[in-house]
């Protein structure tokens, strides 16, 4: 896996003191409430772990599997839901986990879904942003990273469903994907 990986472009160590740092301005921010958090799987599992406990406000969490990417670098534009919440966001303060915002189809998609089901608020937490590849207008509330336009992987984030388990992030070497 080491071997396909061109170049790190953070470390564990500081992946860790930056969900610490989004964990304590989100506790602060949410004092007082009880948001419920979305993790959008798969990606965002470990940030999803990683941040709930560092937040100190009660809170209570939700999964829900969206899919566009596949086996590929380049958003299908289709955006699939997979596995709905179990819950109903009616009224709830909704606190959207993600790993990544690339195109930001994804999102997009997702708080018109979440607006639609009348929640009392939306707000997006993301580690990692791509500005650069961005195809509509969204910014999120609260981010770690602004990372280059590259495809990359680890810490959650996959090529082809491999890579995740990286605890780092990094860019894939390009010969892995254009064969
Ligand atoms: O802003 P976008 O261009 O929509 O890209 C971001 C989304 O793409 C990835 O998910 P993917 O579809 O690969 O599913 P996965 O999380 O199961 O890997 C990533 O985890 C984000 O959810
Ligand atoms: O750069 C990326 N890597 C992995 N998954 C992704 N989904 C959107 N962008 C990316
Ligand atoms: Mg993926």
């Amino acid at each position: 896996m080491q071997n396909d990986i061109k170049e790190v472009l953070y470390s564990e160590e500081q992946i860790g003191a930056k969900v610490r740092e989004l964990g304590a301005q989100l506790s602060a921010d949410f004092e007082g409430r009880n948001p419920l958090v979305i993790c959008v799987l798969k990606g965002a599992f470990i940030f999803m772990s990683d941040l709930v406990k560092t937040i100190t406000v009660p809170l209570e969490i939700d999964f829900m599997a969206v899919s566009s990417y596949g086996a590929s670098t380049k958003s299908s534009g289709v955006v699939k839901i997979i596995k709905d919440l179990d819950v109903t966001v009616e009224g709830r303060d909704v606190l959207i986990v993600e790993d990544i915002i690339d195109s930001g189809l994804t999102l997009s998609y997702l708080i018109d879904v979440l607006e639609h089901r009348g929640s009392k608020s939306v707000t997006i937490v993301t580690l990692f942003d791509k500005p650069a590849r961005r195809t509509v207008d969204l910014q999120p509330h609260y981010k770690g990273f602004t990372l280059p336009d590259e495809f990359v992987v680890g810490y959650g984030l996959d090529y082809a469903e491999k890579y995740r388990n990286l605890p780092y992030i990094g860019i894939l070497k390009p010969q892995v994907y254009e064969k």
